[in-house]
């Protein structure tokens, strides 16, 4: 450890005077930055230790937990095959899929492999990030199909190469419960361990969330730094996140992961600053009387409480948004799904919204919302959002619970599904728990399974006998997607009032507002005395349209006489 990481980690970085902390968001990221630097500095003496010894098919394996509980089953190679499956394939893009620039931007905000590994050298603004470069992953198999586990291993995958790192290697233990010092069997960790060293990896990523103590036991092990599910996915939403909103979300949802976690790292630090505790300054005096660990516990939820109060306040403007569309009785569609489905690609075919369309996990975050018309002239609203996975984070779902509550408001739901996954049952399973979990049960679903173009046939067929509610389109090829209006036309609260109406000619104006998107016009006609309609028209302007009532069949006004 340097004389420099130290001072980075010094306590006098927390006493900015108020003022300058006003309106500031980094201090908490500061003490976050303090907090983990120290973190990372225990296994940064020991990496990259070549291990001569180092074998692969582990002869000694005698302090592994019972046997029966913990079979032989780790698997390496084969299950990733270079890269993810989610991001094996070249990317393809259409016109369609829009905001490319945006994709640029991203990518060239990508970090260049191997060109610092030295957790010190880390800039601030990459501090928010995780600095994950060359990573082994690992998962346990508790239970199902083994090509379930695979599947999941295989998603772990993409997700740490959309958080920017280059996937190495990944194992997957069959275990019936994680150890609860080190998650994995002492075993199957030194397997690990023995792997990270031998191709260079500076991180393991688990595909669970781990307790604080396990990460430190298995970083104990494996010597390089371990970052758990949860980690990972509140480290994209952290890079993805643009709006002022998605930003404050995902902040909120960072340090409420972090909180728990702060108590290890505090006592680190407070081992390292010579275990100084108490003090006895006395009311009112904080500072030498208050340890590391509180003044963290306490900035970090005065920035919560400020995050909570930020969120609360950008409610009410979209509150209003959506009122006003209720008060219009316009029909509100909300797109939902996995990552990566195709959410953002379909909302482009369907509308010419130019949402930013990725090949990678989490590329929407800040909900989209575009003015749509069924073929018959019914106007609606089509709302992208941002993608699920599995294990969602709890924090992230409580954060974005605003953002998905407007999922629960609406009058219909398109839910993506990848049909071209060899099993999209569990993403399914994973969104619709999401969606129970913010109350949108109840809204009608129709399952869209896109991809038709690359879809396996018979995964297609299968999710067909399942669901009773589905539609088989392509965003790329444009297959189905008129099928696709259709449906959405026949779901959405139609205008149900039939009026017979004849309007004069120098009221034009109210003939274009029928043609606005809100009435059903069956039949129109121009007469000499005005415009014969037949409509079927919303309650709200049945009194409006009154006085141009006539019976059905008549060729007069009901008050021309
Ligand atoms: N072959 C094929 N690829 C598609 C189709 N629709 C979308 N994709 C591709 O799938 C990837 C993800 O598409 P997006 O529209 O960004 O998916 P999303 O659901 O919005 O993803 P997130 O915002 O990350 O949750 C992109 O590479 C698209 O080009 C399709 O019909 N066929
Ligand atoms: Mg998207």
């Amino acid at each position: 450890m340097t004389e420099e990481h130290i001072s980075h980690t010094d306590p006098r970085d927390a006493r900015r005077s108020p003022r300058q902390d006003a309106g500031r968001t980094d201090d908490v990221d500061a003490t976050i930055e303090r907090i983990l630097a120290a973190d990372d500095a225990a296994p940064q003496s020991s990496r990259f230790v070549a291990d001569p010894e180092f074998r692969l098919d582990g002869a000694d394996r005698s302090e592994d937990v019972a046997p029966a509980e913990e079979a032989d089953e780790t698997r390496r190679g084969g299950i990733l095959d270079g890269t993810a499956r989610e991001l094996a394939d070249e990317t393809r893009h259409t016109a369609a899929d829009g905001a490319q620039h945006e994709v640029m931007e991203r990518r060239s905000l990508r970090r260049v492999e191997g060109l610092s590994t030295e957790l010190e050298d880390v800039t601030e603004v990459e501090n928010r990030q995780l600095r994950l470069e060359r990573v082994v992953l690992a998962g346990l198999w508790t239970d199902g199909p083994v090509a379930e586990a695979e599947h999941a291993l295989r998603e772990l995958s993409a997700l740490a190469e959309t958080a920017g790192s280059t996937v190495l290697d990944g194992f997957v233990q069959r275990r019936t419960h994680p150890d609860p010092g080190t998650f994995f069997g002492a075993g199957k960790a030194e397997e690990i361990r023995a792997a990270v060293a031998e191709l260079g990896a500076d991180t393991v990523i688990v595909d669970s969330e781990l307790a604080p103590s396990q990460r430190r036991g298995l970083e104990d092990i494996v010597k390089v730094k371990v970052i758990d599910r949860t980690g990972l996915i509140l480290d994209i939403f952290a890079q993805h996140a643009k709006s002022r909103e998605g930003k404050a979300q995902v902040e909120l949802a960072q340090l409420e992961y972090l909180l728990p976690r702060l108590r290890g790292w505090g006592e680190s630090l407070s081992r390292q600053a010579g275990g100084q505790v108490g003090g006895g300054g006395g009311m009112g005096s904080r500072g030498p009387g208050e340890t590391k660990i509180e003044l963290d516990r306490r900035r970090i939820h005065a920035r919560m409480a400020r995050l909570r109060r930020q969120i609360a306040g950008m409610k009410p403007a979209r509150e209003a948004k959506r009122a006003n569309r209720r008060r219009n009785s316009v029909p509100s569609v909300a797109i939902a799904g996995y990552t990566n489905a195709g959410k953002s690609s379909l909302l482009n075919q369907l509308t010419d919204a130019g949402v930013m369309v990725e090949n990678a996990l989490f590329a929407t975050l800040d909900p989209t919302v575009r003015k749509a018309q069924t073929p018959d002239g019914i106007a609606y609203t089509l709302s992208d959002t941002v993608g699920f996975v599995r294990q969602l984070p709890t924090q992230l779902v409580e954060a974005f619970r605003s953002t998905l509550e407007e999922v629960a408001d609406s009058d219909l739901i398109l839910h993506v599904v990848d049909a071209s996954h060899p099993e999209p049952e569990g993403q399914i399973r994973a969104v619709r728990e999401v969606l129970a979990d913010v109350d949108a049960q109840q809204v009608p679903e129709l399952v869209v399974l896109n991809k038709a173009d690359v879809a396996d046939w018979a995964v297609v067929e299968r999710i067909r006998r399942r669901e009773p509610n589905t539609v088989l389109v392509s965003a790329h090829s444009g297959m189905g997607l008129d099928e696709l209006r259709e449906r959405v036309s026949d779901s959405i609260p139609r205008p149900q009032t039939p009026m017979e109406l004849l309007v004069p000619y120098v009221d034009g104006d109210v003939v274009s507002r029928l043609h606005g998107g809100d009435t059903e016009i069956h039949t129109i006609d121009y007469r000499a005395e005005g415009t014969r309609l037949s409509v079927k028209v919303r309650p709200e302007l049945v009194a409006d349209l009154e006085q141009y009532r006539v019976d059905a069949g008549s060729e007069h006004a009901a008050g021309a006489a």
